[in-house]
């Protein structure tokens, strides 16, 4: 068997897993999904679907899919291993090989990411235990943010905010956003340090980044992965006096911040769903509160698209991403409705197409700019870095032998 790099995705309720070539060749994937709770299963990308215990954790799901591969002969023994890491903080601004040094860096980060951090950190346990020879690495959603400017990450609170404690903006997706910007350039026939592009990640969590040449300069997430746009079942930006109203209500910031994070956004305003397909058969079918749920989506991604521009001196190309982002030419089109004024113009059958038969653009030829969907590969990203990582370890530990 070729040499192969696993991919480990740990997410609040999931595990997503791939396997990948040298070569960057996605070979297999799968999903474990429904963790902690009834129901718990794996989905490979062929096959059918393997049940887990019931309410089974990350660790469980980790070494049932990796049984699983094996017996399956899709894994051997992987040369590097690559992980997910949500909030590295301002310690990294590029991925990290796996040591203790590092894996204390990413436990003092929890705190910021508590949906994310303790979940990557069960990963990196579980495959460090199963793979104890082999270089493991961490590539961190906030790392391409690094670059902000300090206009764009210093939040207008008391300076000892961030003095004592890191509260400033930090940006997520990073490994998503960064991957918009070398396809676009790509399929516009730059290099991606002549590339200004808006990128949107639409998926569960919903963010956007303005990159100047290839820098990230601007992006929607702050501290945690709250701030920014309506998501999934995250509320994005509301006002922070929310707090003390609810306070004042008997409901204590934890509360609060639980109620932000998992009943708000697509499912708290429509009621029943955080999934933008559910939501939109159901506002087809006359739900006001699904419908009202899709407008607000929509209108608050037109505005932070409108908000973006500010940090760019050139546009080559405003980018769709993620689940919703990809797949959902409504979505597309009802925001793109918000932004005649900028000039972004778009063509409908492209849209309808999702760009498949255009190179992903679905603009019109009167738009003053190009409109692209581009499927994300964060895991493809993922396991490109991993190997970068390893090789070089290699390299230093030949050199020192
Ligand atoms: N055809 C579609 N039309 C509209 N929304 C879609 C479509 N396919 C997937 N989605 C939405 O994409 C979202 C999930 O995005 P995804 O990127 O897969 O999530 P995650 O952040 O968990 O990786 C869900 O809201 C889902 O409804
Ligand atoms: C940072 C973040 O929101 O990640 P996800 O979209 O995977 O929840
Ligand atoms: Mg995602």
């Amino acid at each position: 068997m070729d040499d192969q790099i696993l991919v480990i995705n740990c997410g609040s309720s999931s595990v997503k897993m791939a396997i990948f070539s040298e070569q960057g060749e996605q070979l297999h994937s799968a999903l474990a999904e429904r963790l902690g709770q009834s129901g718990a299963r794996l989905v490979p990308d062929q096959g059918e679907p393997v049940a887990l215990a019931d309410n089974a954790g990350h660790r469980e799901a980790l070494e049932t899919s990796i049984r699983w591969f094996r017996d399956q002969g899709y894994l051997d023994a992987p040369v590097a291993i690559g992980h997910r890491v949500v909030h590295g903080g301002e310690a990294f601004h590029g991925a990290a090989l796996l040591d203790e040094r590092v894996i204390q860096a990413i436990e003092e980060c929890s705190s910021l990411a508590p949906l994310h951090n303790p979940v990557n950190l069960a990963g990196i346990e579980a495959a460090r235990e199963l793979y104890p020879g082999v270089p493991q690495v961490a590539v961190f959603d906030t790392a391409f943010h690094q670059t902000l400017p300090r206009h764009a990450w210093l939040y207008p609170v008391p300076r000892r905010f961030y003095d004592d404690w890191g509260v400033r903006r930090y940006g997520f997706h990073g490994t998503s956003h960064q991957y918009m910007a070398e396809q676009a350039a790509d399929r516009l026939g730059k290099t991606v340090a002549q590339t200004s592009i808006i990128s949107t990640h639409l998926g569960n969590g919903c963010s956007i980044t303005a990159i100047r040449n290839g820098e990230s300069v601007d992006t929607s997430m702050g501290l945690t992965p709250l701030e920014g746009l309506v998501m999934g079942t995250r509320s994005g930006d509301v006002d922070p006096g929310l707090f003390d109203f609810l306070a004042g209500k008997g409901i204590e910031a934890d509360e609060t911040h639980r109620l932000l994070n998992r009943e708000s956004g697509l499912l708290g305003l429509s009621g029943t769903t955080s999934d933008m397909r559910n939501l939109l058969r159901e506002a087809d079918a006359g739900n006001q509160d699904c419908q009202d749920a899709f407008e607000v989506f929509c209108f608050r991604l037109a505005r932070y698209i409108g908000a973006m521009m500010v940090s760019l001196e050139t546009l080559d190309a405003l980018v769709f991403t993620g689940g919703i982002g990809e797949n959902s030419d409504r979505v597309r089109a009802r925001t793109l409705e918000h932004l005649i004024l900028p000039g972004f113009v778009m063509d409908e059958t492209a849209n309808r197409d999702h760009g498949r038969d255009t190179n992903g653009r679905i603009d019109a030829p009167e738009s003053r700019f190009a409109i692209l969907v581009i499927p994300t590969r964060e895991e493809a990203v993922i396991a490109r870095e991993a190997a970068t990582v390893a090789a070089e370890r290699a390299r230093d530990k030949n050199m020192s032998n």
